[in-house]
């Protein structure tokens, strides 16, 4: 029996719940984009998913705390959007009666929605339990078509245990080719792929449905023996990690395939199904904190299935400190034996040796 048997089964369910909204706002609605003060963009959906994963969060789990990245600010000023995003998170539910009773049935109210959303507003830490959420991790891909993940991670004072990514857009095929998007023309057949890793008990993957879990498989890394052959991802945003740096260190390694831009943390995840071998993503700008909840299921994922990830001097990531990885520049996620090798050549380009 695992020693996080519940937390795991809720994680799963909720971000499968959840992976039904967003794929709703996809097909259904217009997204209801809104910017952040970042000038990032956020949706209906990233708002819906965020409340529904709480809820299901807060049901089971009443006092763990939640860092999450969204928050109800702008949903409180704003009646429209309010009641576009009640409409949806109160007509989504699992079709498996006793899944939907395990996550604690349909929110009540809208302003139990808001109040939800507000949850995740924790400092994070190391101390005690905490959940990290990205209800969509990789909006940009969401809203093009292409990769998105719903991001769930339990923190036990600082160090993830638990970790699920649900990717509707993946294929459901452990084995299928590394892509980065939807080809045009293509539809959701054969795809949607819920991803959990526990620690020391290794990483699974199964088809995503609209009710109970499917049944799992294990995955792992491809052990890369010619290094030449590999394959590397990296973000489609440039703005996102340096694609200049990302190709001359590829250059360096003898890597000769293109890279393969995918957003979200679709990109730990392909790896550590095998479909992919290196995940490199370069600081474009020094001053940048990356956000823990873009990161940490698939860090936990990505080492279950074998696999290393440092940040560029060669750091585990550390998410113990905050709602941000301060003590951490970039990331270098590669197979165990492989990692070295790559973080050598990244630290050489970056001059950091
Ligand atoms: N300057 C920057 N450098 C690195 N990551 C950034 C960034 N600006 C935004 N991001 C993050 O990049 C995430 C997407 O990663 P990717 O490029 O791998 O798809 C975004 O998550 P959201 O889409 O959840 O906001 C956002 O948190
Ligand atoms: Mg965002
Ligand atoms: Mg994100
Ligand atoms: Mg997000």
């Amino acid at each position: 029996m695992s020693s996080y048997a519940k937390e795991l089964e809720i994680a799963q369910l909720a971000v499968q719940r959840a992976a039904i909204l967003t794929k709703r706002v996809f097909h259904e609605k217009a997204k209801g984009t809104v910017s952040k003060d970042d000038k990032s963009p956020v949706t209906i959906g990233d708002f819906g998913a965020q409340a529904l994963i709480i809820a299901a969060l807060k049901h089971n789990f009443p006092e763990d705390e939640i860092v999450a990245e969204e928050e109800a600010a702008q949903l409180r000023e704003d009646a429209n959007l309010r009641s576009t995003i009640w409409d949806l998170v109160k007509g989504t539910s699992l079709s498996d009666a006793d899944a939907e009773a395990v996550l604690g049935g349909p929110i009540k109210s809208e302003d139990d929605m808001l109040t939800f959303i507000d949850y995740g507003n924790s400092k994070g830490g190391a101390k005690g339990r905490i959940w990290a959420i990205d209800p969509i991790d990789g909006t940009k891909g969401f809203l093009r078509g292409g990769q998105y993940a719903v991001c769930l991670a339990l923190m036990v004072d600082g160090d993830v245990k638990v970790g699920v990514l649900g990717c509707p857009n993946l294929p459901i095929d452990d084995a299928a080719p590394l892509t980065g998007g939807m080809e045009s023309g293509q539809t959701d057949e054969g795809r949607g792929c819920l991803f959990s890793g526990v620690l020391d008990e290794g990483a699974t993957s199964r088809p995503l449905t609209t009710g109970g879990l499917a049944s799992s498989q294990k995955i792992s890394m491809k052990a890369i023996t010619d290094i030449a052959a590999a394959s590397f991802c990296e973000s489609v945003e440039a703005g996102h990690s340096s694609h200049g740096d990302q190709a001359e260190i590829a250059k360096k390694l003898g890597i000769t395939n293109p890279s393969v831009r995918m957003d979200s943390q679709a990109k730990y995840a392909s790896i550590a199904r095998g479909a992919g071998d290196i995940y490199l993503r370069l600081p474009v700008k020094a001053t940048y904190q990356e956000k823990i909840w873009d990161h940490a299921a698939g860090d936990l994922i990505v080492r279950e299935a074998g696999g290393a990830v440092t940040d560029i001097h060669g750091k585990r990531l550390d998410f113990s400190i905050g709602r941000t990885l301060a003590n951490n520049k970039g990331v270098v996620a590669a197979p165990t034996g492989a990692h070295a090798q790559v973080l050598a050549v990244v630290q050489e380009v970056l001059g950091i040796k």
